[in-house]
């Protein structure tokens, strides 16, 4: 009976740019938007919704993915690493990377409207403040810690939870459209916290607030009170936004250049993703702005099929160079994670969830029923942030390495199962890499992926940074209360394994005493993985020669082009990067409004 009452969906496919609406023809260029937004992450969420109160502005927003509304695995916390390599994934590799044994690394990127944030580990994080102090050091004026902390709890609903009446709620948003609070948390990842505080990283009850983020905690996660993933879509993309009437969203559509003339962005050139095939020009209304919010990889893509970028690079494709803008695609950052599982005594780990359907099965019901329980943890539970002391790294107000721990045997980005399995996993992340890479185009093709290259570990500090990260995992595991969980079996090195299991195992098992910083670091190189954070492509700052977009986040020497998502972070910040894009974007509305109507106001 329910399709009897069912509505018709507000998104729109690709066909519907070529529906003649009462006042065009088909012939006609389409100028009824004021703003055209490209890509629905969690900053082109945020935008469409901001753009589009009041009813004032006609917003376009342009999704290469589908419908997050119809993607199970979206909504489940707990399962969010089974949205990779599906189709809500663009699946990118990046190139052999010649410091970690020539691999090319899996690089998830959501495709689906959300953009990542309806496919990632859910973890809320500020960043720490000293990562904003940096970035305004650095010229990006503006976008410190104090302006950018009303935007943390301008976009936040948290919802207390029983377990952490420690935290103090003046620093938390209570009133915004994106809900967080905390997953459910297993006994054993209590005993990881006391374990890191056992070996003198302190607790900390809340990780965002301005006193930073150094110490051990449960971590905080976007999930609403019935124990749903809150994405940018599910937040700013509900169903009264979606019916306003000055807003488009059109999925299923890919961005494929922005158009030129005469330095001003002028409209957007559009084709049907699925068949890549059929191309729509949407133009913007006089006074209008195109605003590029497709992620780290997508947007410099676009600006540098669209003719913006270092002049022999394009030439070099066969682009026509219409802005010599040398960073864009350059200054590419990520976090490296390298997952040490561990195996545990019986009764500790999650692992039965992935390897039993039917024992998942009373969970499965529970999360359907709203009542919270397993399927609401996000896995990567909780966490200790931690400087290792490296004295080289830029800011030392912020911690260098991030140990996640998660009640899961996290093997190949939890693709890998076995029956053996039982495990939880230690996971040390590098927050403040001093490696850089790019992004660039492999042909003039808007359908050939980009070339990723993250150049992992160009910079000898940032293996011997993650080596120490190694060492610290391995004190924790084997300090108490946590050891007395854990069944670690003696005389195993890290790279020497006679199956899969020991391989899955070894490090877990090893002392870090017995091993040498040339031991672990092999391993790392072997096992490394992104944390999936790559952002600064496009970077904030004073001028064309050091950044791609100006303080207002214009596109240096282009009119009326924007961008706004993870890739104007001037630098990485020491945590995760969903909550500062978010941020980020919601000053980023408060800009383009006052911008728009300054417009109107001369006209
Ligand atoms: C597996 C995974 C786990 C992660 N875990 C966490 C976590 O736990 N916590 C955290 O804070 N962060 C996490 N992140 C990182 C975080 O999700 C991203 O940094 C964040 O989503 C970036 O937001 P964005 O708006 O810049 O871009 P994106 O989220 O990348 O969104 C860009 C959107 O643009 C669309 N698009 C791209 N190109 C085009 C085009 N040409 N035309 C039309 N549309 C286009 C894409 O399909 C996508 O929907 C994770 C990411 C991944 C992939």
């Amino acid at each position: 009976m329910g399709f009897l009452f069912s509505k018709p969906s507000p998104l729109k496919p690709f066909s519907y740019l070529s529906t003649p609406t009462a006042s065009q023809s088909q012939t006609q260029p389409r100028e009824q938007y004021d703003i055209i937004l490209i890509g629905a992450g969690p900053a082109g969420c945020v935008l469409a919704n901001r753009l589009s109160e009041g009813g004032k502005w006609n917003v376009l927003l342009v999704e290469a993915g589908g419908d997050n509304e119809k993607e199970t695995f979206t909504k489940i916390p707990a399962t969010w690493a089974r949205n990779l390599w599906t189709g809500v994934d663009w699946q990118y590799y990046t190139t052999p990377q010649p410091n970690m044994s020539n691999r090319s690394l899996f690089w998830p990127r959501g495709k689906v409207l959300g953009g990542s944030s309806s496919i990632n580990a859910l973890i809320y994080h500020h960043g720490a403040p000293a990562d904003f102090e940096d970035w305004q050091r650095g010229g990006a004026e503006g976008w410190g810690y104090e302006e950018l902390a009303p935007y943390f709890k301008k976009s936040e609903h948290h919802t207390p939870h029983t377990a952490h009446s420690d935290i103090d709620l003046t620093h938390r948003g209570s009133t915004g459209p994106w809900h967080t609070s905390f997953s459910s948390s297993t006994p054993i990842m209590t005993s990881y916290i006391s374990s890191a505080q056992a070996i003198g990283i302190p607790y900390i009850p809340d990780f965002n607030t301005p006193q930073g983020t150094t110490g051990a905690a449960q971590l905080s996660t976007f999930v609403d009170p019935k124990g749903h993933r809150s994405s940018g879509a599910t937040a700013y993309l509900t169903p009264d936004v979606l019916a306003r009437e000055n807003l488009t969203v059109l999925t299923g559509t890919r961005c494929l250049r922005v158009l030129l003339r005469s330095g001003r962005a002028v409209g957007v050139e559009l084709a049907n993703e699925a068949e890549h095939s059929a191309v729509q020009t949407v133009y913007v209304r006089e006074g209008g702005e195109v605003v590029l919010c497709a992620g780290a990889i997508n947007t410099p893509q676009i600006l540098l099929l669209s003719g913006l970028g270092p002049r022999k690079h394009l030439e070099d494709v066969g682009v026509e160079c219409l802005g010599d803008l040398p960073q864009v695609g350059r200054n590419l950052q990520d976090h490296l994670q390298t997952c040490i599982p561990i195996r545990t005594k019986p009764g500790h780990s999650l692992d039965y969830l992935q390897l039993s359907p039917l024992r998942s099965l009373p969970s499965l019901v529970r999360w359907m029923l709203g009542w919270g329980g397993l399927l609401t943890g996000n896995g990567a539970e909780a966490a200790a942030f931690c400087r290792v002391d490296d004295p080289s790294n830029a800011h030392p107000g912020a911690p260098d390495i991030e140990i996640v721990a998660a009640p899961v045997s996290f093997v190949n980005h939890g693709r890998f199962k076995a029956p053996w399995m039982r495990g939880i996993t230690i996971d040390p992340y590098l927050l403040q890499p001093r490696s850089k890479g790019w992004v660039e185009l492999r042909s003039k093709d808007p359908w050939e992926y980009p070339i990723i290259e993250p150049n992992y570990f160009s910079d000898p500090s940032d293996l011997q940074c993650l080596v120490r990260g190694v060492r610290l995992s391995l004190r924790i595991a084997r300090a108490p209360p946590l050891v007395n969980s854990l069944d670690l079996r003696p005389g195993k090195h890290p790279n020497v394994y006679k199956d899969r299991e020991e391989e899955v195992y070894n490090m877990g098992d090893s002392r870090e005493e017995e091993l040498g910083d040339d031991e672990i670091a092999e391993w790392v190189r072997k096992n490394a993985e992104t944390i999936y954070h790559p952002c600064c492509t496009a970077r904030i700052g004073k001028s064309a020669e050091d950044s791609v977009v100006d303080t207002q986040l214009r596109v240096h020497g282009v009119d009326r082009l924007r961008i706004v998502d993870v890739s104007v972070f001037p630098r990485i910040v020491s945590g995760h990067t969903t909550a500062p894009v978010i941020a980020i974007a919601e000053k980023a509305a408060e800009i383009i409004r006052l911008a728009l109507t300054e417009r109107e106001a001369k006209d």
